[in-house]
């Protein structure tokens, strides 16, 4: 899909605010609470969902304050396209969990097929335990996996194809520092 510069910048001038940087890092701080008060004694490994989850996994692992592994693996749904499709592995989650304690950091929790492989393929690798941090939940009736717990939620978001700190529009806007709404979608 190609894309023009003059269509990123738009999107980001007609964009819904739903979450600026205080509000976020207030999450952030909730969500971290949770995960020093049940992983302080786990040494768990976390691993970061790439892409979207880099920005959110930088801000949170340096408010726990416990040992722990961060490592990495790369599924996408969306393949920087706006609806989601099979999933594709980029990057295998390469570290030994073998009886260890998993927490998966991620973006957003939208549909939740990304989610539900990666904890399947954790327990087939043999972990412990595997929990799931997410600084966003979409709120909507169309998870594949209704019953799937996520453990450390930072904020619900409308349903709507939403931007920054991570996630993408089109690739692009990873970098902005809050949340936005694409303007019609
Ligand atoms: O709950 P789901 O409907 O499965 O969607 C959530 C996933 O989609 C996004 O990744 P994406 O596929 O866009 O890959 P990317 O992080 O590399 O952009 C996001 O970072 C989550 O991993
Ligand atoms: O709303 C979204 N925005 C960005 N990436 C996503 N991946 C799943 N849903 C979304």
């Amino acid at each position: 899909m190609s894309v023009t510069l003059t269509e990123i910048n738009q999107v980001m001038q007609e964009a819904d605010l739903l979450y600026t940087p205080d509000q976020l890092n207030v999450a952030m701080d909730q969500m971290a609470e949770g995960i020093n008060r049940d992983l302080a004694e786990a040494n768990p490994v976390v691993y970061s969902v790439m892409n979207g989850a880099l920005v959110l996994t930088g801000h949170l692992v340096t408010r726990l304050k416990f040992p722990l592994e961060i490592s990495y693996l790369h599924a996408t749904r969306y393949r920087n396209k706006t609806v989601g499709s099979d999933l594709d592995w980029r990057a295998f989650p390469a570290q030994d969990v073998t009886d260890r304690s998993v927490l998966i950091v991620d973006d957003i929790y939208d549909e939740g097929g990304t989610l539900a492989a990666i904890v399947d393929h954790c327990y087939e690798a043999g972990a412990r335990d595997v929990k799931i941090a997410v600084l966003v939940n979409k709120d909507h009736e169309r998870k594949v996996r209704p019953e799937m717990e996520v453990h450390y939620e930072g904020l619900k978001c409308i349903d709507r194809y939403i931007f920054g700190f991570g996630m993408d529009y089109k690739g692009y806007w990873r970098n902005a520092d809050g949340i936005y709404a694409v303007k019609g979608m």
